[in-house]
């Protein structure tokens, strides 16, 4: 068994942007920046937008974040987000989600610049990602294939089962497994909460990619022998003897689970930072694409 070392991955990643940002910088151009807005003060989606503002600096863009209180009209983010698209020295930002209740998220998602969306979550990159176009592959997605691709996992042909629709993760990665080329070129099953007899399914699954936030859901009675395995989930899961309060499990049992499958991607360490790394990816292209038309 071989687990997915996301963390040493997304480090490379990391690296390799540096380099790119290096020489950006020796000709003299202008390096890219990301923006973040977070509307409250959950504790989880303050420590995702920490590590990656701490990310923006190692790799040497510049960042900004924006922290709205938990209170804020959807017009006052509307304006805000409006303010970021406006604003020429930023190449891509993201909106924290999720959104409190007063907020219509789809309506503030439709209103990042496309241009802009380095998380790839506006109708308009959606749509180019489903027909092959180039766009921004959302980014827990995009480290799922990149995870794929650098360990080399066979995708063609293999029946890949996706175990929750989220419109950031299982409905995406349902769509990008099954276009051609590599990784793609599967035979995909997306599963959700209604779904009947799932182990019937999950059992013939060459590939699982599970996201459904529910710790230890994916037994290893529910895989064949030799299957890859990656996890999405993160729960916080409350924790008296561990330093922080909690401790972090994901959607996988995966102390038994190791025992049967081929490729694991451990919670945490896994897709967790890789998801990191391909939101500055995102950034790079963005950055890349405002070059090119001079902006
Ligand atoms: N607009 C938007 N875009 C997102 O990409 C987005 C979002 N909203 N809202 C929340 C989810 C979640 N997410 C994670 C990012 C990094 C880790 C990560 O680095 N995890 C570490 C551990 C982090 C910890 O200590 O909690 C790991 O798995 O090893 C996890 C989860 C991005 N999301």
């Amino acid at each position: 068994m071989t687990i997915l070392d996301g963390k040493k991955i997304s480090n490379d990643i990391k690296n390799e942007i540096a380099q790119e940002v290096a020489k950006m910088r020796e000709r003299g151009e202008k390096v890219p920046h990301l923006a973040a807005i977070i509307v409250g003060k959950d504790g989880a989606s303050m420590t995702y937008v920490n590590s990656k503002v701490k990310a923006c600096e190692r790799v040497g863009f510049e960042s900004s974040l924006y922290r709205l209180p938990n209170t804020i009209s959807e017009l006052e983010l509307l304006d805000k987000i409006e303010e970021l698209n406006q604003n020429d020295d930023i190449d891509g930002f993201i909106v924290q989600l999720p959104l409190p209740p007063q907020i219509d998220t789809q309506k503030v998602l439709n209103a990042v610049d496309p241009d802009k969306d380095v998380d790839g979550f506006h109708p308009t990159n959606f749509g180019k990602m489903a027909l092959d176009m180039t766009t921004f592959i959302p980014a827990t997605p995009f480290g799922i294939l990149e995870l794929l691709e650098r360990y080399d996992i066979p995708t063609k042909g293999k029946h890949t089962v996706v175990i929750g629709r989220s419109y950031i993760v299982g409905r995406p990665m349902s769509i990008l497994m099954g276009r051609s080329g590599f990784p793609g070129n599967s035979t995909v099953t997306l599963t959700h909460e209604f779904t009947k007899n799932i182990t019937q399914i999950t059992s013939q699954a060459d590939i699982i990619i599970i996201a459904v936030g529910i710790p230890d859901f994916l037994k290893k009675e529910m895989i064949k022998d030799d299957a890859v395995i990656i996890d999405v989930g993160i729960t916080r899961v409350p924790d008296e003897d561990s330093p922080k309060g909690y401790v972090i499990k994901g959607d996988v049992d995966f102390d038994n689970v190791k025992d049967r499958a081929s490729f694991l991607t451990p919670v945490p360490g896994g897709v967790g930072p890789m998801t990191v790394s391909m939101l500055l990816k995102n950034t790079l292209l963005a950055r890349e694409r405002h070059r090119m038309a001079n902006k």
